[in-house]
């Protein structure tokens, strides 16, 4: 099994494995279960003090909690609509201190379980900083505790990813922040601004502007989230306009330092007018992307680069091409970073060790996508721009969600109609094909997943049309913009139920 460029002699090996893991997010921890449900023996290794990954610590977790947390403190200070639901109460004040304490044991539960499942399916949990020896080796250091040596036939790794940093804007993790950072804070910052108008930013956003901070996206492209289709783009915009965030666009940020006050002085480079100005914030967070993360694990040493675990992965089997033993998985790899896209890429480099197949390999290409504001912005599949620059000939329905009785039964959902709710399918005018929804709604997560159904599945629009849909319920509204996208094509003025 060993390899000659192995550069350790059998007895610096500490432990043999079938598979060795190298992180322990969402991507890792599926790896490890999996392999070992499999009757592989493995090990899993993360550098962190609790398991679960930048998914757990620093990313969804933490960032939909707070989202709660802060949607509900939002909510008790808007006393007219509390009481107008027969509540009464007090003023509310906020504990930042609490809130992050809560986050901290919801955080410390859910490490606790990804342990119990690793210890059920007997997979060997290290804590430690993994490097390579040797294609087949890895050596483990732990913090005081000195290192050792590890092989195994098979090395998946899903080290994650780190914040893209921002040229002139160096992060302090004081005053300039990554969401790591912001999303641990006890306090809230009176002015809080954010380079980049991506999912994270938003959302991030949502969080400190619910908490009470006059919150600022700096964005340089005309539009935030460049993924979205535009219309959606532009409603989760005066959206969130309406709910006091305020976005400069096509604004670059040059530079941004501590002036006397101890307050931070921004500059801002308008691109469209080329004028300067200074922005006056209290907190910059930087969002502009994040990047694969492989420093510390050494890869020089067994002759790769960065440019392997992009442009020399082979998609099947989740192997590098020069080493197929070597998986990388998760946002190590090319693509969106996305808890499930980490968990897909898993279970195929597990698969791949098995040989088998039995699970279709997922496409990838169409994570559903969801922003977590409120309501809910949700997207699978392409946009109307994709498709207009592809010259797809296509064709749609949107329905407001105004028109669905279960919605006017859901009292919590009344605010969204400052924006209407809305749900709009595109379906391939050449073989009816579901090519794309979008859609804003409270409850965008959970309608998404029977669009991402039809859309993964190239489930046909006339199929759609006959299946039953439970009613009353929100998922009807798919099925109705389902039925206008194919009505439509016969009479094209009838795309729209307003
Ligand atoms: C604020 C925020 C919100 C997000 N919200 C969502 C969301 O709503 N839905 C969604 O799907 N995704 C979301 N994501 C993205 C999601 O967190 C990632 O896509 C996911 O965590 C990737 O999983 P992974 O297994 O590839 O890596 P990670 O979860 O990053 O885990 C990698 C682990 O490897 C460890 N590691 C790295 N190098 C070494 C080494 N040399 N030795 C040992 N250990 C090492 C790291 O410490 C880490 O624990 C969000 C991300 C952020 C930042």
């Amino acid at each position: 099994m060993r390899n000659e460029a192995d550069e350790n002699t059998m007895t610096d090996i500490a432990a043999v494995y079938d598979v060795l893991v190298v992180g322990c997010g969402p991507g890792g921890f599926t790896a490890a279960t999996q392999a070992a449900q499999a009757g592989l023996r493995t090990a899993c290794v993360d550098q962190r003090a609790s398991l679960g990954g930048t998914y757990l610590v620093d990313g969804a977790v933490p960032s939909k909690t707070l989202l709660d947390e802060s949607y509900f403190y939002r909510l008790l200070q808007q006393q007219e609509l509390v009481e107008q639901r027969g509540v009464r109460l007090p003023y509310p004040r906020l504990d930042m201190q609490a809130a992050q304490s809560a986050l901290k044991r919801n955080i410390e539960r859910l490490s606790k379980v990804y342990k119990c499942e690793l210890s059920k399916n007997n997979v060997t949990v290290y804590k430690g900083t993994a490097e390579f020896t040797g294609p087949y080796c890895v050596e483990i250091s732990q913090r005081g505790l000195g290192s050792f040596i590890v092989e195994a036939r098979y090395i998946v790794v899903a080290t994650g990813s780190a914040v893209i940093q921002c040229p002139g804007v160096a992060i302090d993790e004081d005053k300039i922040v990554s969401s790591d950072k912001a999303l641990s804070l006890n306090y809230i910052p009176p002015r809080f601004s954010i380079i980049g108008g991506g999912t994270i930013g938003l959302e991030i956003a949502c969080i400190f502007n619910n908490f009470g901070s006059r919150v600022t996206i700096i964005e340089s492209q005309s539009e935030i989230c460049q993924n979205m289709d535009d219309e959606l783009a532009c409603a989760t915009k005066t959206l969130l306009q309406s709910q006091g965030i305020v976005f400069l666009l096509n604004t670059r940020v040059q530079s941004a330092g501590t002036n006397a006050a101890g307050q931070l002085d921004v500059t801002l480079l308008n691109k469209l007018s080329k004028n300067t100005c200074v922005h006056h914030c209290d907190m910059l967070m930087v969002s502009i992307g994040r990047r694969p993360l492989l420093e510390g694990l050494n890869i020089s040493k067994i002759g790769l680069d960065e440019r392997d675990f992009v442009d020399n992965v082979d998609e099947q089997t989740q192997s590098l091409l020069k080493f197929p033993h070597i998986k990388p998985i998760g946002d190590v790899t090319l693509g969106p970073m996305l808890a499930l896209k980490a968990e897909q890429q898993a279970t195929r480099a597990i698969q791949s060790i098995l040989s088998t197949d039995s699970i279709s390999t997922s496409n990838c290409g169409f994570s559903p996508n969801v922003l977590y504001c409120q309501p809910q912005i949700g997207w699978v599949g392409y946009t109307e721009q994709q498709l207009i620059s592809a010259h797809t000939p296509y064709q749609t329905g949107k329905v407001l969600f105004s028109q669905n009785v279960r919605y006017n039964t859901l009292l919590s959902q009344k605010e969204s109609d400052l924006i209407p709710a809305f749900i709009k399918v595109l379906v391939d005018s050449r073989n009816m094909k579901i090519l794309g929804v979008h859609m804003i709604n409270d409850d965008a997560n959970e309608l998404l997943s029977q669009a991402s159904m039809a859309v993964s599945l190239g489930l046909n629009a006339y199929d759609i049309c006959k299946v039953p849909f439970p009613h009353p319920s929100l998922s009807e509204s798919f099925k109705q913009a389902t039925q206008l996208a194919v009505a439509s094509g016969i009479s094209p003025s009838v795309n729209v139920r307003e």
